[in-house]
């Protein structure tokens, strides 16, 4: 799979298969949830079928955040790096990065076809059923078939529904949000996941027995409820049982109110300061607490240990 990173205007160089036809899945596609996945199977599937490149066409930064629309925006489900892998996987031939900017912003539906999807190559689109384009969101996907005429067939992905909710990326940032982490995994397809650098904390772990590598995440990622979780973790390819803290630590009574994301590994002792952790959120296990004595803390953490254990050997 190739990224190629595109700006308004497109330039020639940022065109190496315009000769070829194009079957493209277009959007935002934070999460890459199930819905998200049915939109690009079937560029995919249709790109296999009439002997064309298949694509994704996504953005970046996130449109809302470009035009203010919303600090929520700015926490994401998947940072661009995690969304390409999870596009390869679907069997994406290429990936389009237009960068998002006022310029690009300000096209009108007619010119993001005229002036984007066709000098790209794009014959075949496949979108949501909520997909808005152009200027202010005044395209949607109706209207993309209109304007694409003989030279752009549109697919428009109906809503899939999970327990009676439409599955979309806000749907499963609240159920992340509210600590209904089951409902995350099954509006994703796939267990949520983080990653980012292990950094030095108040070095105390080590001496209350459970040594835990603190996370400092690669992007601003959508944070899941405070609390304790059953996960696995991925340090160079390998992977580790364990159990994490998302939280404050509110029996050290800290001052610093930013929660931290910090796990213990299970069976596992080396120096991984400076290391890259990708950390899957398996099960919820607790709510952070404050205890009245470290002892207590340090048998609440190894009653958490016992349960993640369990909770993880059943699948
Ligand atoms: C499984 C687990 C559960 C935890 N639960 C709590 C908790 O409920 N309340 C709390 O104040 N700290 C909790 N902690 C955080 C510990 O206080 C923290 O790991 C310890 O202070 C070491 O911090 P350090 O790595 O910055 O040295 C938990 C840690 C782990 C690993
Ligand atoms: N089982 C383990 N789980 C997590 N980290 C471990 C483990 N064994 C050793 N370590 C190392 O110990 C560090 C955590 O020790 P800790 O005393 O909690 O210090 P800090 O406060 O700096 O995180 C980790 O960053 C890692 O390098």
């Amino acid at each position: 799979m190739e990224i190629i990173s595109l700006s308004y205007p497109l330039n020639e160089i940022e065109l190496p298969y315009a000769d070829k036809r194009i079957s493209v899945a277009i959007g935002h596609f934070d999460g890459v949830h199930r819905g998200h996945q049915n939109v690009i199977r079937e560029a995919v599937s249709f790109a296999k079928e009439s002997n064309m490149l298949s694509a994704v066409l996504t953005f970046s930064p996130h449109p809302k955040e470009v035009l203010g629309q919303g600090e929520h925006y700015f926490r994401c489900l998947t940072p661009l790096t995690r969304k390409t892998e999870l596009f390869a996987a679907l069997g994406v031939d290429l990936v389009f990065v237009m960068r998002f900017d006022l310029r690009f912003a300000a096209l009108s539906p007619e010119q993001f076809v005229s002036e984007v999807l066709l000098p790209l190559g794009v014959r075949h689109a496949a979108v949501g059923f909520d997909f808005t384009f152009g200027s202010r969101g005044m395209g949607n996907a109706e209207m993309l078939r209109e304007l694409g005429g003989s030279e752009l067939s549109v697919h428009i992905e109906q809503p899939l529904i999970e327990s009676g909710t439409k599955v979309s990326s806000t749907y499963t940032r609240e159920s992340l949000e509210s600590g209904d982490l089951d409902m995350a995994c099954k509006l994703l397809g796939r267990p949520y996941d983080v990653t980012g650098t292990v950094v030095h904390g108040d070095g105390r772990g080590r001496t209350i027995g459970f040594p835990t590598a603190n996370l400092e995440l690669h992007a601003p990622y959508v944070a899941p409820r405070l609390g304790v979780y059953a996960i696995s973790a991925w340090i160079d390819g390998a992977a580790y049982d364990g159990v994490l803290n998302h939280g404050m630590k509110p029996t050290f009574n800290k001052t610093d109110v930013v929660p931290v994301m910090e796990a213990h590994l299970f069976d596992f002792d080396r120096d991984i300061y400076g290391k890259e952790m990708k950390v899957q959120f398996r099960h919820f296990i607790r709510p952070e607490q404050k205890f009245g004595s470290i002892k207590e803390l340090i048998a609440q953490i190894a009653a958490d240990s016992d349960k993640a254990r369990s909770l993880l050997a059943k699948i």
